[in-house]
């Protein structure tokens, strides 16, 4: 039987498979390859040596060591202004490693319609629902993009402007990280860009506290007004949070209290993301 013979035609095999059954002997390689109905591409069954045999399964071998290795992802959730974003910096600078990245489900917000953003401008837009209802979140393209990641793909992020409730027409580039941390306040509510991730962290910090620093932020950094946070978090954001996000915090793996201020948390979370990378055959810069 004539065909092509290449790694996309072959089960995930990787390359210990390969070097147990095809480097062993040269008649076994040729039985496997036989049993599994694959020939050289362009060889007779009778006239393939099986020199020729063993030089081109030593080049699919190093294709197959040289395959995308699957990042390591890392969920942090939490209720708005609890600490996420505060905690992936912390982890970051920890594993102190150029091949660490995060992206926020922020940036998977929409772009607003025009009357959408009337509707926000008067604190009557729902931001925090997870249904598609309101559709706040491009789910379809965080969930891709996530999936991408995940097979080591470079992928472009969308960058979102609060204050316009807009996306820029910039993006930012993702390539060839070893460890994505991914945060956001439902990025545990869909069940399957839950499994996406290695770890769950819930950043669990009191509301009083995540109510200070919101207000203190959303009129520094996101252009609104005292009247305009209190509104919108008494309209939607408590209600999320109570509804939506604190029951996804059984899915985590690991609690935060307090959020980024937890050193001795961070530290011990750093540990154990270290000695996981470890385990999985990511050590080379830790
Ligand atoms: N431990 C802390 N002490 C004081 N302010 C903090 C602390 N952690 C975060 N903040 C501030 O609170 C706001 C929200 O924190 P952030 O980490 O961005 O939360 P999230 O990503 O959950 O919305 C930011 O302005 C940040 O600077
Ligand atoms: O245009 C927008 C988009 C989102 N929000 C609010 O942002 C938070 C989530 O961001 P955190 O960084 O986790 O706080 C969410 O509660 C939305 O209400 C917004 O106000 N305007």
């Amino acid at each position: 039987m004539k065909g092509r013979f290449n790694a996309s035609s072959l089960p995930d095999y990787n390359s210990e498979y390969l070097h147990h059954h095809f480097s062993t002997s040269p008649s076994t390689s040729a039985d496997k390859l036989d049993s599994r109905n694959f020939t050289l591409s362009g060889d007779s069954k009778d006239d393939y040596n099986e020199k020729n045999t063993l030089s081109r399964l030593q080049s699919l071998k190093v294709n197959f060591n040289q395959k995308k290795k699957e990042p390591f992802i890392i969920g942090v959730a939490g209720g708005s202004a609890s600490g996420k974003t505060t905690v992936c910096s912390e982890i970051e600078q920890s594993l102190s490693n150029k091949r660490v990245c995060v992206i926020s489900q922020d940036s998977f917000y929409r772009s607003l319609e025009e009357e959408e953003k009337v509707l926000a401008q008067n604190q009557s837009y729902d931001f925090d629902h997870p249904g598609r209802f309101y559709h706040a979140f491009d789910y379809d393209v965080f969930e891709s993009t996530l999936r991408k990641l995940k097979e080591g793909d470079d992928v472009e992020i969308p960058v979102y402007c609060f204050k316009t409730h807009s996306r820029l027409t910039t993006t930012e580039k993702i390539a060839g990280a070893d460890v994505i941390i991914v945060e956001g306040i439902l990025i545990f509510f869909t069940k399957h860009i839950r499994d996406l991730m290695d770890m769950k962290i819930f950043v669990d910090t009191d509301s009083d506290v995540r109510l200070a620093r919101r207000i203190r932020r959303d009129i520094q950094e996101r252009g609104r007004d005292l009247d305009g946070v209190l509104t919108q978090y008494e309209k939607f954001v408590k209600n999320s949070f109570d509804d939506y996000i604190m029951p996804t915090k059984k899915y985590a793996d690991m609690i935060i209290p307090r959020g980024g201020a937890n050193k001795v948390a961070i530290d011990l979370l750093v540990e154990h993301i270290k000695s996981k990378l470890i385990s999985i055959n990511r050590n080379a810069n830790y």
